[in-house]
């Protein structure tokens, strides 16, 4: 039985492959979790969508699972967090509550060209300076254009005011607090900061920005903070308020309590994300990063991040398993890389989609290079785990370069983590310590921390920073002069995977 004088907090992980619930009490402890995956839709070649009513689904029987599993009532959760894949856009009608389309999710590419064509002569820097992103189909201002571009009906619908356009985060808070009945149509900074329309100065959509996209602001939610009451829940969470939004990145960073500026961390998952928390100022990137928000408590100043956004890490075990056959699960892939000493000479740029940070090269494609007749599928397993390090000492790298900020540990979360060889050769190939919390559940307890915050079931970030706890730490081991000539070697291979897709689309 629950302990009825704990309180407890609910945070929603809605993620690009799965959703889930997961409740913690006010240690900052699991206390139950349910999880569920949605339909990945791949109607085109680049093209990725997900149904946004199946996702609202899904989400709804992974609260209904946690809390059953927690055996509590929904009048025992103090608050309800919520965090999300970003970037990945819906635009739905405000009177049936129906999306108008599938979702289009953030690796899909069908923007490419309408980004090149809105980069004119600035080309990819034309709103770096106001939103800290470079012109790239990964962010969801030019997904919406698309939808009312294309999807016959849309525009006139939206310039009438029937539509509304929303990050997951605020599909998810629109349906938890009403829907159709007085659902609130609002989105966080973290999360309005990846639509590349949001000016990071003002934290207010950008006008000058929305008129380039031809998007009218009807469309839009209001841009709030990331921890504060929004609005009550109805339904299984009635009465619970809806009081924290982050994108799944950020809230890793807070809850990882990554609050002081110059600390780090780097999440492994189907992509890998690596955050640098620089403070009250936004630092432009000249290196290929992406200047963006990392989270805002209530009436407070806003936290500013740096961030190396890589697209393939996780997703590259799980093409070797499932389109190569060569492990069974993506565990075996451990065992089989750890048969031999090093990668026998090969490569493998996982640039399926192009390449993010620190290039931003939409024409690059995937490359295995190095091969000669020694190299065994056991060579080619670590040349897939170092893929992931070696991406990320680039963004490390890129880090420094733009802000001076030499990261002495890095803090580490996601499903690639409990690989120790691919952590030990992350620390060797950074040259610094690794870390993994005990909680490595930190995107959902970002965003229960936050809607604590705002609920007064934690008091303040020192609170939160006193949860952490150490459960795991590599040291570089690896020879300097090996590091670096394997690094030269990395970015030959790179180098090799640019201009395979002449047109960028
Ligand atoms: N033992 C492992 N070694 C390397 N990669 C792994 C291992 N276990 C899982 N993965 C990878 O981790 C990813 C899943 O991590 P997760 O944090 O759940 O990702 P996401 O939230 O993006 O779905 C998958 O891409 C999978 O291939
Ligand atoms: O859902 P994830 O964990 O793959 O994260 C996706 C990122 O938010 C994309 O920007």
């Amino acid at each position: 039985m629950p302990d009825t004088s704990v309180k407890y907090v609910a945070a929603i992980d809605q993620g690009t492959t799965s959703s889930r619930c997961i409740i913690f009490n006010q240690d900052g402890e699991i206390v139950a979790v349910d999880q569920r995956e949605h339909r990945q839709i791949f109607p085109k070649p680049g093209w990725v969508e997900h149904d946004a009513t199946e996702i609202w689904s899904k989400v709804q029987a992974v609260v209904a699972g946690a809390i059953a599993k927690a055996g509590l009532r929904a009048d025992q959760l103090s608050a309800l967090g919520i965090t999300n894949q970003r970037e990945t856009t819906v635009l739905w009608d405000r009177a049936t509550g129906k999306p108008v389309h599938n979702a289009i999710v953030w690796q899909d590419t069908r923007t490419s060209a309408l980004c090149n064509e809105l980069g004119g002569a600035d080309g990819q820097d034309r709103f770096r300076e106001t939103t800290g992103l470079p012109l790239a189909s990964y962010f969801s201002g030019p997904k919406a254009a698309w939808l009312l571009d294309n999807v016959p009906g849309l525009r006139a619908r939206a310039e009438r005011g029937e539509l509304a356009f929303g990050t997951i985060d605020s599909w998810l808070i629109w349906n938890l607090t009403g829907g159709t009945n007085g659902g609130v149509h609002v989105t966080d900074v973290t999360n309005a900061g990846r639509t590349m329309l949001m000016s990071l100065e003002t934290l207010e959509w950008d006008q000058s920005i929305l008129s380039a996209m031809n998007i009218p602001e009807s469309l839009l939610p209001e841009i709030r903070s990331s921890a504060e009451v929004y609005g009550t829940a109805v339904g299984q969470l009635a009465g619970v308020p809806v009081a924290s939004a982050l994108g799944d990145q950020q809230a890793a960073v807070f809850g990882q309590a990554c609050y002081d500026t110059g600390t780090a961390k780097n999440t492994y998952g189907t992509g890998s994300f690596l955050l640098l928390n620089t403070g009250n100022r936004p630092v432009p990137s000249k290196n290929g990063l992406l200047t963006t928000m990392g989270y805002k408590i209530g009436s407070e100043a806003p936290v500013y991040c740096l961030e190396g956004s890589i697209a393939i890490t996780g997703a590259l075990v799980q093409w070797f398993r499932d389109q190569l056959g060569i492990i069974k699960t993506a565990d075996e892939i451990e065992t089989l890389a750890a048969s031999v000493d090093d990668n026998g000479g090969a490569y493998i740029v996982p640039a399926f989609s192009g390449l993010f940070a620190p290039y931003w090269r939409s024409d690059a494609r995937g490359v295995v290079t190095g091969l000669t007749r020694y190299v065994t599928k056991a060579h080619l397993a670590r040349a897939v785990l170092e893929a992931t390090s070696w991406q990320t000492r680039e963004v490390v790298d890129a880090m420094y370069q733009d802000s001076g900020v030499q990261i002495t540990t890095l803090k580490v979360d996601g499903g690639m983590t409990k690989n120790n060889l691919l952590m030990q050769h992350q620390a060797d190939v950074l040259g610094v310590p690794v870390i993994r919390p005990r909680v490595s559940e930190t995107t959902c307890l970002g965003a229960a921390y936050a809607a604590g915050l705002a609920t007064g079931v934690w008091n303040d970030l020192d609170e939160l920073k006193a949860h952490w706890q150490r459960d795991a730490e590599w040291t570089p081991a690896m020879d300097a002069g090996v590091r670096d000539r394997e690094y030269q070697n990395w970015r030959k291979a790179v180098e090799k995977s640019f201009g395979w897709y002449a047109d960028g689309s």
